[in-house]
């Protein structure tokens, strides 16, 4: 049985449940169950803290866990990034008091306040940087404020959180992090390429549309080339012979340019319709 572990709290803990849902694995009903076997798929969950995760994975007692890249590198341990999720993106940034910092050579001989310690020394000591680190458990940005730091390293999604303590952010981010699915280097568990796949599919019925329309035969070739798909667009005969269909998948992103410029070129009736699950 696959070992896979989730965030069982936090800013990545809902959307992981939800897409491991879309993917067709049972969920935990009630946010205090830890552990849930879902027997129709062969999977056993684990609900843990995200920063635990890693340890996990990379002490091999779990077989793939959910976590965020910036965790999961702060964590130092033997496993490897398998897939993005697309979801839970952030960026692990320097800060300090509005007005103090404005580049990461400043830093020299500075107390840095941070939750990501592993991570931030070694930025440091790869640029030769020589300041103190030190290590908080979470709310970094009151640390200045505090007196125990001069500026921080910290994740930052939106920014109201550093905005609200009269920081700002500084220098280059340090890492751009997101959901990430994480395994033992080298290791492929039985069920894990199933997994894998089933996400992959939630992915793409969540970034892509089905689009459908009508164009005249001789216009077809100018159509396709602006709805290529994945591999190669369908092109169905209409009782009408000058017509035919056409179908193909698109980027949701996409969809209002590609069919305003399909409407110029003459394609009617532009059907887009959502992707509820693939497999690619
Ligand atoms: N707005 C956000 N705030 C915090 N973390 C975020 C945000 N957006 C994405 N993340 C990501 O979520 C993960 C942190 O999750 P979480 O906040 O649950 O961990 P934690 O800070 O260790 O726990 P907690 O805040 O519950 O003490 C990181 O990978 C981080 O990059
Ligand atoms: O840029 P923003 O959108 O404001 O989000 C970033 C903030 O969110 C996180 O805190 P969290 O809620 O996880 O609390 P913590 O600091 O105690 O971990 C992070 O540590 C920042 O403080
Ligand atoms: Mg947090």
């Amino acid at each position: 049985m696959l070992r896979v572990a989730v965030p069982n709290k936090g800013a990545l803990s809902e959307s992981a449940s939800a897409m491991l849902n879309e993917a067709g694995y049972r969920q935990r009903r009630d946010t205090r169950e830890l552990v849930m076997v879902d027997p129709d798929n062969d999977v056993e969950f684990f609900f843990l803290r995200p920063r635990d995760i890693a340890v996990y994975v990379g002490a091999g007692t779990l077989d793939v866990g959910i976590t965020g890249r910036d965790l999961f590198l702060d964590a130092e341990v033997d496993a490897e990034e398998l897939m993005n999720l697309g979801f839970g993106a952030s960026t692990f940034r320097f800060a300090g008091p509005v007005g103090d910092f404005s580049s990461i050579d400043q830093l020299e001989g500075k107390r840095l306040a941070t939750s990501y310690d592993g991570l931030l020394r070694s930025y440091l000591s790869e640029r030769g940087i020589n300041a103190s680190v030190v290590r908080l458990d979470g709310a970094v940005e009151s640390s200045v404020r505090l007196g125990v730091a001069d500026a921080i390293a910290d994740v930052v999604e939106t920014g109201t959180t550093l905005r609200a303590a009269g920081m700002e952010i500084f220098g280059e981010p340090i890492l751009k992090s997101e959901a990430v699915l994480i395994g033992r280097k080298g290791a492929s568990p039985a069920g894990v390429d199933v997994l894998i796949r089933r996400l992959r599919g939630v992915l793409v019925a969540r970034q892509y549309v089905m689009m459908d329309y009508d164009v005249r035969k001789d216009l077809v070739d100018e159509a396709a080339a602006l709805t290529p798909g994945l591999e190669s667009p369908t092109v169905s005969p209409l009782q009408n012979s000058d017509w035919v269909a056409v179908r193909s998948m698109i980027k949701k992103s996409d969809t209002n340019r590609i069919m305003d410029e399909l409407y110029d070129i003459g394609a009617r009736a532009i059907l887009v319709s959502s992707i509820h699950a693939c497999r690619i």
